[in-house]
């Protein structure tokens, strides 16, 4: 039996692999310095398709991928059928609301740009506050510097971006970690495989 694990590019993919090693996976030196998408690790039965932060749920879901790490922002925004087993405590950062400092309040549906339409959403209903919702795809904090939007709705993690652009952070939505997902069929047939992973990730975060 093998597995397939679907990983996000970029910024957690260096922690993701990092963890997986100190669990005691042999990942091949292509983890660390190459453009291939899947990698095959056969003494291991496991193969790794690299994917975009944001698709990694979408690959669990349709089951192409039996497991995959990501982002909790990512599964708050994309609510996708997959179950989430464990939080691997890597990637930490906080979604929050930001604006300029003593901006004005706008009195109807003032608007709010973000790369998480839903998040956003649900946030304001919840608040009890009427929004309009901009969607953007990156460089959120530019969106009150150039009047497209009163506030944001984004990750911080340091907060560098957020100082050196002069806005200030409002509120805190939600901490967020990056988290191991598991498709539900896979869940149930290849248990003992995922139940082991877990087992060995748990060790290493310290949650056994
Ligand atoms: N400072 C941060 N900014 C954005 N995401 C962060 C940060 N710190 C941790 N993360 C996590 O990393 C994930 C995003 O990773 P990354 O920025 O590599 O992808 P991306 O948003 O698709 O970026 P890009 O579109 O620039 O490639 C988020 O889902 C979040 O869980
Ligand atoms: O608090 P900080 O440590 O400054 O990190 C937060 C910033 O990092 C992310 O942007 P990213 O670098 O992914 O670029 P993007 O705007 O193109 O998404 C995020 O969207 C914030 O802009």
């Amino acid at each position: 039996m093998k597995l397939t694990i679907a990983m996000p590019k970029g910024r957690i993919f260096e922690e993701a692999v990092e963890l997986l090693r100190a669990a005691g996976y042999q990942l091949p030196p292509e983890f660390d310095d190459s453009r291939k998408l899947i990698i095959d690790v056969p003494e291991e039965n496991m193969r790794f398709i690299l994917a975009k932060p944001m698709d990694v749920a979408t690959y669990v879901e349709h089951g192409v991928a039996d497991l995959g790490i990501a982002g909790k922002d990512v599964m708050l925004e994309e609510e996708r059928d997959v179950y989430e087993v464990l939080d691997l405590k890597i990637s930490r950062c906080h979604l929050a609301v930001a604006g300029l400092p003593n901006a004005k309040a706008v009195s109807v549906a003032p608007k709010v740009a973000t790369k998480y339409p839903n998040v956003a959403s649900k946030y304001f209903r919840e608040q009890g506050e009427q929004v309009e919702i901009i969607k953007l795809n990156g460089s959120i904090e530019l969106a009150p510097l150039i009047g497209l939007a009163e506030r944001i709705v984004d990750i911080v993690s340091t907060g560098r971006t957020l100082k050196e652009n002069g806005l200030v952070e409002l509120a805190r939505i939600q901490d967020i970690t990056s988290r191991l997902i598991v498709n539900p069929v896979s869940y149930r047939t290849k248990d003992q495989f995922i139940d082991d992973m877990v087992e060995r990730l748990s060790a290493v975060i310290g949650e056994s």
